[in-house]
């Protein structure tokens, strides 16, 4: 295969191959839709789900009463951890340049899962993440009763992430693979149109459900599955992803909060000439260097 890494030593911040500014802090640090600026709120944390709350949306219901005692100290360690965690997984993504086709910048999320370490730590930093945005407790007293996975990187982690989350865990399949009546819904990709299906009995009438993925796009994918979710009743809490290319705007086309673990690329793959200093076309996708940390500086981090 022809498909070239970015090296670690050369690699720019993530998203943006010009880039050469060193890693940022948080005063410096670029908005976006992950990380805005402090003027703006974090379009990563939606309201709270009004099902998951009290009537003053922080306190309040079952899932609430599960918290209190010890939250404030657990709330900061939890954050510690997220933080941290958060750190290592960016340092295991690769990028690469021109795949699938040239002019996408491909994020490659699997090093997560070939090292049990970062493994492990995209589970617990998912859990922890799901716990902050939608305040519920850690783990499996959260009160989400379904996860639902998009086909087919959504299923790396979206069934253990139900286990964690004292879940079920519910696949979005592409069509022609699920067996007895389906629900379809019918989406926009970049080029042309797709469809997705869900078996019809998989949700009951008003379970809370969180849907996950690797990464929105154009939010074609999510859409169609959040459509799905509420044909069949679902409550839908909201969206997680380990990432988001934030430059295609996805997450306007959904109409549930949505959050990201990670940010992703601001922009779009840049020609040979914003590459960063001293790389040439030949000399920057040089495949013999493997490893890249997609990460950098525009990474998420919530205060
Ligand atoms: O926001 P969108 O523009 O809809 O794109 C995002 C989707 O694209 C990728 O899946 P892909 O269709 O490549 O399938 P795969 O997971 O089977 O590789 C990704 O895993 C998301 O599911
Ligand atoms: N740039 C990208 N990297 C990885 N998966 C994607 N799915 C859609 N765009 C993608």
């Amino acid at each position: 295969m022809s498909a070239q890494s970015v090296s670690h030593d050369s690699h720019p911040p993530h998203g943006h191959p010009s880039n050469t500014a060193p890693s940022t802090q948080k005063s410096d640090k670029p908005s976006t839709a992950s990380h805005p600026p402090d003027s703006k709120p974090d379009p990563t944390v939606g309201p709270p789900h009004p099902a998951l709350h009290g009537p003053d949306g922080k306190t309040g219901g079952n899932i609430e009463d599960a918290r209190k005692g010890g939250q404030s100290s657990s709330n900061a360690s939890s954050a510690s951890e997220l933080a941290s965690l958060k750190a290592s997984l960016r340092n295991g993504l690769r990028q690469f340049p021109d795949f699938p086709s040239k002019g996408v910048l491909f994020e490659d999320i699997m090093p997560l899962f070939s090292s049990h370490a970062l493994h492990s730590s995209l589970i617990r930093a998912m859990e922890l993440q799901v716990a902050d945005v939608f305040n519920t407790a850690v783990g499996e007293d959260s009160g989400i009763d379904v996860v639902v996975g998009l086909e087919s990187r959504g299923f790396l982690f979206g069934p253990t992430l139900a286990l964690r989350l004292g879940a079920g865990f519910v696949p979005v399949r592409k069509p022609g693979k699920l067996p007895g009546d389906v629900a379809e819904e019918t989406f926009k990709k970049e080029y042309g149109e797709d469809v997705f299906q869900m078996q019809s009995d998989a949700i009951k009438k008003g379970q809370k459900v969180v849907i996950v993925d690797d990464i929105i796009a154009t939010g074609g994918s999510a859409a169609a599955a959040g459509s799905l979710v509420r044909k069949l009743g679902g409550d839908l809490i909201g969206y997680i992803f380990i990432m988001e290319l934030d430059f295609l705007k996805g997450r306007e086309k959904l109409d549930a909060p949505v959050h990201t673990l990670l940010s992703g690329q601001e922009e779009k793959l840049q020609e040979t000439l914003d590459m960063p200093m001293g790389m040439t076309k030949e000399k920057a996708w040089d495949p013999a260097k493997p490893v890249a940390n997609a990460g950098g500086a525009n990474a998420e981090e919530k205060p």
